[in-house]
This record gives C-alpha cells, structure tokens and sequence, in this order.
C-alpha cells in the first residue's frame, strides 16, 4: 500500500482544529498565554498630563528673559498634585510622574535653573509643550490595544497591567497525555533488567509540547499487554484533549497500539506515511480526543513530535506556528533519496554569509547521540535525485 504523502497527513492532522475554548487567568499566572480576545484599555494611560523630568513647571514664555526670577509657589510630585494654578511669574517645583498644573504649558529641568530660596531663575527658555507626557501619550480608554491570538510575552504583560486589566481572556492550554508502551522500557533512574532500556522518548516529547505551550500529563509506561493499554488510554481520554502514545505503533506481534485503540473505536485518518524516520505515524480520533501514536524508535518519535504534535498543539492553543525552515547548501554529496520524505541529522554552520548543511555519516532511526548533535534537519524530497556538495537544499532547523 502507497504510503501518505507528509503534506496529505498534515493536512488531516490539522483539519478542523480550532483554538480551545477561553478561560480567564490572573494577570501573574498569564505569561507565554494566548490571547482568547483583544484586549480593551479600561483607562487612559497617563490619565493626566504628567511630568518626564524632575524640575519646574512654569509658563514658557517667562522662561525667554534671561533675567526674570519666578516664584516658587508649591510643589507636585508623583502620586500628590499641586491644587493651584501657576499664573505668570510663578514656578511649581515638580518632580517626574507629577501631574503638571493649571496654567504651567512647560517643565524647565532642574539642571537649568539657579535657585536662590523661593525664587528661580531660566538658564535657558524652554518651548511650550517640552518635558510633559500629554494625557493618553500611551493610550486612551476604550482603545484597541492587543489582538486576538497575540502571546503575552514580557512587553504585552505589563501593557495590560497598565490597562489595570487584573484577569486575562486567555485560549484554554491543550492538555497532552503521554503514554509509553513497551516491556522493555523503565524509567530513568530504576535499574533495568538485562533486556531492558531507559523510556527516553516521553521527555524530548514532553518538552516539544511544553515548548508550544501545552500541558503535559506524563502517564508513564505501560507493557506492551492490550488490557495494559487500553486502561491507560481511558485514563488520558479522560483528561486530555490530545493523546499521544509512544511506541507499538508498527507491525510486529507487540505492536499493540492500533489494535486497542481500533478497540475503543478511534477514527482512524492515518497509519505510515512517507516519511523517515516515522512510517508508522498513526493519527485518529476517539471521541472529541485527538490521537497521536508516534513510532517507538526515538529519533522517530521526537522528529514526529516536531513535524506534527508541535503544530498540533499549537493551532489547539491558539498560536501561530511556523517551522523554522531555511535554504541551505549541501556540504557533502547526498544519494538519491526513496519514496519517503527523509528529516537527515546534520550540522550547519555559516560560510561566507551561506547556511552549510553537513549530513551526519549514520542516520540509524534509534540514535539519540546524533540527534543531540544535530541542529538541523535536511529535508529530502521523494525520489530526490542524487546531490553534489554545494547544491541547494532545505533544513528545517531545530536550534
Ligand atoms: N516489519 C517491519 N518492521 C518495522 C517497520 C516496518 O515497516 N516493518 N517499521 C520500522 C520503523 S520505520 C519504525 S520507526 C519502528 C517503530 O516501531 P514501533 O512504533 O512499533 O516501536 P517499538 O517497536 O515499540 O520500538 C522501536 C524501538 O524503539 C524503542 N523504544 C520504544 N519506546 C521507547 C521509549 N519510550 N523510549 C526509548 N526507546 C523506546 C524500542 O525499545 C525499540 O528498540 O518499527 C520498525 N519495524
Ligand atoms: O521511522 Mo522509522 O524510525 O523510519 O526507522
């Protein structure tokens, strides 16, 4: 049976996946959060015209004879203004954020004035307008001031602190539950028997999830026994939007994944698609739950987990997600490639203003050290022709 092209799996894996319902969170617990709506300033920032430095506010034009004392009448700071009206010949002392008074049109710094007791004195004329932050500088009441869909990253926070918006519409985080399978695999940290090795795939995925902003429910590892997995898919179901499972997802005796989730009725949109590593790709839905089977061997699973849950997870999460994929030139000669879409481990570096792409010497789909290695990923078209050093080619980046 032909394999799915990666472009008809993404496709499918992304239809009709909209962005989770809206809940609202508190402002501190609202960082890397998504916007469910715009947000609308509830004040007008600064709500009065205020001071932008330590100084005098007077009248501007007493400030172009060079020999014209002012009084100082009182004094504005930030958080207390000054109640009166500076009239001609008269100076209030006012200090940075203090509302300006009526009648001052400037605030002369301090470093340009004499004082001698009450009484100031110009080193300099200052222009009507100079050194006062007009009233909605920033923003006004009832203004626009973030979109739907923006991240609310450091500067988006504090702009809706200053809006004295206290809760935030935020896009409900996906909720992804990780399942391993397998009899061979322990946690890290346990002793395994002697056929056994440490379940490393759970983590890398965990983090490409953790990386779109969704929350991972780590439900461990479960053997490779149908009543085993078909338990701990229950238990996901129950409080996750997606489920990914790990391992057990090709053809052999042990590979137990499908036939359970055929089981519990999944809706099965696809089984091995055209890619390397990652042929037994599985994605169905059971219910409202996505599911997400990823091929056992880890590089397979954590290149999937780039490729497919990553964007997965962030349409669910309302975010904007475009891979990092770049133009590149090969820096050694590369065979002609098969029916499936080859992710080759490789390292780049910049020559002379050009991304060189060098391809690892062993591409084995278990091995974690090349991965680690690797910041980039050569993507070689099916039935891509053979290719000689120096020629174009694309890398979809991974750090
Ligand atoms: N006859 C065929 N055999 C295989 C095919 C095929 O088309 N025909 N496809 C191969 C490909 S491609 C892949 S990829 C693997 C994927 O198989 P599974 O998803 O069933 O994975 P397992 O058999 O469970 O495990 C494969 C390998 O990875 C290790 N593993 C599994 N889970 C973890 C984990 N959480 N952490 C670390 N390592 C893990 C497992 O011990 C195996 O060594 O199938 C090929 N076979
Ligand atoms: O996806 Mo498998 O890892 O192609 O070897």
């Amino acid at each position: 049976m032909a394999l799915l092209p990666i472009g008809e799996a993404h496709h499918r894996l992304l239809d009709g996946a909209e962005p989770l319902p809206m809940e609202w969170v508190d402002l501190d617990q609202a960082a890397e959060r998504v916007l469910a709506e715009s947000l609308i300033a509830h004040r007008t920032q600064p709500p009065f015209d205020a001071s932008a430095m330590d100084g005098y506010a007077v009248q501007a034009e007493d400030t172009t004879d060079p020999k014209r004392n002012l009084r100082v009448i009182g004094e504005a700071v930030a958080g207390r203004r000054f109640g009166g009206r500076v009239g001609a010949g008269e100076a209030v002392r006012i200090f940075t954020g203090a509302p300006v008074p009526e009648g001052a049109d400037a605030v002369l710094i301090q470093e340009n004035v004499d004082r001698a007791g009450d009484l100031i004195l110009a080193l300099e004329p200052v222009a009507e307008g100079r050194n006062i932050r007009s009233a909605g500088l920033d923003f006004a009441e009832g203004q626009s001031l973030l979109p739907k869909g923006r991240r609310l990253d450091p500067g988006a926070l504090s702009l809706a602190a200053a809006a004295n918006l206290s809760v935030l519409p935020v896009v409900r985080r996906p909720r992804v539950a990780l399942i391993a399978t397998g009899n061979e695999l322990v946690l890290p940290g346990t002793e395994p028997g002697p056929d056994q090795i440490i379940a490393s795939n759970s983590f890398g995925v965990a983090a490409v999830a953790r990386g779109v902003g969704a929350e991972v429910i780590d439900l461990g590892v479960v053997p490779d026994d149908k009543q085993a997995i078909g338990d701990a898919i229950a238990r996901a179901k129950a409080q996750a939007d997606v489920i990914v499972t790990l391992g057990g997802a090709s053809v052999g005796d042990h590979d137990l994944v499908r036939p359970v989730l055929e089981q519990a009725g999944i809706d099965l949109s696809f089984w091995k698609i055209a890619m390397r590593p990652g042929k037994p790709l599985m994605f169905g839905r059971l219910g409202t739950t996505r599911v997400l089977g990823l091929p056992g061997n880890p590089v397979a699973s954590l290149v999937c987990s780039h490729l497919f849950l990553a964007p997965l997870l962030a349409r669910l999460g309302g975010l904007e997600y475009v891979a990092d994929i770049r133009d590149a030139r090969l820096g050694l000669a590369m065979a002609e490639n098969g029916e499936r879409e080859d992710y080759v481990r490789a390292t780049t570096k910049l020559v002379d203003g050009a991304l060189v792409a060098t391809p690892l010497p062993v591409q084995d789909s278990s091995m974690l050290s090349t991965l680690a290695q690797s910041d980039a990923l050569i993507i070689r078209p099916p039935f891509a022709p053979p290719a000689q050093a120096g020629s174009s080619c694309r890398v979809f980046k991974l750090r």
